[in-house]
């Protein structure tokens, strides 16, 4: 493929981001971009909204695996690119659009030029949530591959096009969903003395809930938790009996996980108390923390040198990646990819530049090859 052909790609697939497990079209897409390949070598099998795409090697010891994200968030786009996101209010603004397309565009090359392992290329949905990794690693169709290594990457929209970076250990933090429902008595705005007001209760919650990480977890280490949504009320002049926040809890330890949930448990007994109310807590979807394994990493950084790439050393980040439960199994790594965005992940105007797609092809390819 050449980069015009895989530059129409990330746009046709930049218009049509869809939610976890609900990557309809894109599979779709997928498929039929993989077809048209028209290779002999390649098996491909659909996994609920995903796939996995079999490359046979020529003379195989090993089967290595390279993993995609495939799915999009629930951010309305505010750039101004002519290919914009034709779903409202869904948006590729985490570059899984890019991570798909390198994907692509590394098949297209490995079936056309085989290395003498098996590789099989994973395009798991729901990365976002609630996590296809978990229950794509666990598939049958996955075990009876038994792959020895892996990896994939995540672009990184603050580094140069030209560059990669990562770390050996923990790259990713293990993060925790959080919803909280609270419910109390509600009424006229005139009365608060007769009513329970649950958003000055859930307010005052989301500031209390910082002081479990100042104050809770060793300054040593690390935690964050965001709220990322509250909702509440229904007009001015009624006070709320219920409201709901939402947000993720993200730690560099798997203990420090239980220590904020054990604290955040205990938070809620005494507002429970204190505000005469109730309050739900469902922890949703957990991601393992990316580890990755040093020998792996090794031959990734004297591999992409050798290509010419620049290798950085990375900070371990707060972001969740359930390409972790991945690494707990198979020794392999994780690597940011530079795509020079002045706007960041998560963000409706991340915007990064394409030039970054053939540095990605040619990180993964030479990886593969010397693995
Ligand atoms: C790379 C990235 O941005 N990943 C997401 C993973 C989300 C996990 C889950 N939905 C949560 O919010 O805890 C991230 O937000 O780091």
């Amino acid at each position: 493929m050449n980069k015009d052909q895989l530059v129409a790609i990330r746009r046709d697939l930049h218009k049509i981001p869809e939610l976890g497990f609900q990557e309809y079209k894109t599979q779709a897409y997928l498929l039929e971009i993989i077809k048209n390949m028209n290779r002999s070598n390649i098996e491909i099998t659909k996994w609920e909204t995903g796939l996995f795409v079999l490359v046979q090697g020529k003379n195989p010891k090993k089967t290595i695996g390279y993993r995609t994200d495939i799915d999009g968030l629930p951010i309305k786009e505010e750039t101004d690119l002519s290919y914009q996101s034709e779903h409202d209010g869904q948006m590729h603004a985490c570059g899984h659009d890019l991570h798909m397309t390198i994907a692509l565009g590394a098949l297209d090359e490995i079936s056309a030029n085989p290395i003498d392992d098996n590789v099989l290329f994973i395009f798991q949905p729901a990365e976002e949530g609630p996590g296809g990794a978990e229950p794509m690693l666990a598939s049958e169709t996955f075990q009876q591959w038994k792959v020895d290594n892996i990896f994939a990457l995540h672009i990184a929209p603050e580094l140069p096009v030209g560059t990669v970076s990562s770390r050996a250990g923990i790259l990713f933090a293990n993060t925790s969903e959080l919803f909280l429902d609270f419910t109390g008595k509600g009424g006229h705005a005139a009365y608060p003395h007769l009513t329970k007001d649950m958003i000055v209760t859930a307010s005052s919650f989301v500031t209390q809930l910082q002081q479990i990480i100042s104050r809770k977890v060793d300054p040593l280490d690390s935690g964050v938790i965001t709220i990322g949504k509250m909702t509440a009320g229904t007009v001015q002049n009624i006070i709320a009996e219920t409201a709901r926040l939402e947000g993720t809890i993200r730690t560099l330890q798997p203990e420090t996980m239980s220590i904020i949930k054990r604290e955040l448990e205990n938070m809620i007994k005494g507002f429970e108390i204190a505000h005469d109310c109730t309050i739900k807590v469902d922890y949703g979807a957990m991601y393992y923390q990316v580890n990755n394994h040093k020998e792996c990493l090794d031959k990734f950084v004297e591999a992409v040198q050798k290509e010419g790439i620049q290798y950085s050393e990375a900070n371990a980040a707060m972001t969740g990646e359930d390409f972790g439960y991945f690494l707990r199994e198979i020794p392999g790594f994780m690597f940011w990819l530079g795509v020079d965005s002045s706007y960041g992940l998560h963000h409706s105007k991340l915007n990064p530049n394409e030039d970054a797609i053939e540095i990605g092809i040619r990180a993964v390819t030479t990886t593969m090859k010397e693995i």
